[in-house]
């Protein structure tokens, strides 16, 4: 981990209730956040979206399990819900793959993102307008004025993406869950939202997890890198030091990335075994 701790998640377990009890979707999982960029990385279903909505309470129904679940002074496991209104969204936010899905589309983007800001903070409808507007610039959307104005469906997904990353601004959270939040745009808006992201941690000093299926995004973008896989996290290291994978399913998805210039060789199939259910003991 780097720089101050913000968070500090011990023994995580999630389960969903199914027709005949409980499905285990996250099983003891570790981890703490300082002020960087951790990825979260894995197959679809292996419990990575699960921890994002754990960590905010989004799981009514499931059945949440942990030593403790340590946000700054609160253990996040149990605070009130009362307590947990004033954490989420506000001390730690949540970006979304499609930011179609998290805005009204009969409302202009504009008038949702103040309204955002007076759910939290007592002001002015002036005021909130202009600290919507100043959050826009953030994300460098130019002509701030006119894209308050516009509809969701008058927007591009990158700039959806910048204006879920300027609501979540407003409150100057300290943990940002990015979820996907890139697989839906193309490679150079990718990097443009990227580079918005990189700077809310450098400037801002915010803690970011970035949840994805992509290795070689993460291990482009994080500081270190969680890998899971079915509900556990099998290996926790540095970015940089993913070439040294000792988990046989991280050497076995590093094997499985395409490369440019790679000739005519097929790609790796991953042939999962029932070893890889033993996670590592050595931690990042
Ligand atoms: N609300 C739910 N009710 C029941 N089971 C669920 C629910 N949400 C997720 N699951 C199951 O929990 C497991 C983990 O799902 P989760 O969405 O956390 O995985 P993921 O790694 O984020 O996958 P993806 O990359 O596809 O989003 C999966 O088996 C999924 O089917």
């Amino acid at each position: 981990m780097t720089g101050e701790q913000i968070l500090d998640v011990r023994r995580l377990s999630v389960s969903y209730r199914s027709d005949g009890g409980y499905v285990d979707a996250v099983r003891n999982v570790s981890f703490k956040l300082g002020r960087e960029k951790l990825g979260i990385v894995g197959e679809s279903g292996s419990g990575k979206s699960t921890i994002g909505r754990a960590l905010l309470r989004l799981l009514p129904t499931a059945r949440i399990t942990a030593e403790s679940i340590r946000f700054e002074e609160l253990d996040l496991l149990n605070i009130s819900e009362r307590e947990m209104l004033k954490v989420r969204g506000r001390r730690m936010s949540m970006i979304l793959q499609d930011p179609k899905f998290s805005l009204n589309p009969i409302r202009r983007v504009g008038d949702q993102i103040s309204e955002a800001y007076l759910t939290h903070f007592k002001c002015s409808k002036a005021e909130a307008r202009a600290k919507t507007i100043d959050m826009l610039q953030a994300v460098q959307i130019r002509d701030p004025e006119r894209v308050y104005d516009l509809y969701p469906h008058e927007v591009s997904g990158g700039m959806g993406q910048r204006i879920m990353i300027a609501m979540m601004l407003l409150t100057d959270p300290d943990v940002v869950i990015a979820d996907e939040p890139t697989s839906a745009l193309d490679v150079t808006v990718r990097l443009q939202v990227l580079n918005i992201l990189d700077r809310l941690v450098s400037d801002r000093g915010i803690g970011l997890i970035m949840i994805s299926h992509d290795l070689n995004l993460v291990r482009n973008f994080c500081d270190r890198v969680l890998i899971m896989y079915a509900g556990q996290v099998v290996e926790s290291l540095k970015a940089s030091e993913l070439s040294n994978a000792q988990h046989p399913y991280t050497q076995g998805l590093l094997a499985a990335q395409p490369r440019i210039g790679g000739g005519r060789t097929p790609l790796k199939v991953l042939d999962r075994r029932p070893e890889w259910k033993e996670p590592l003991e050595v931690q990042a």
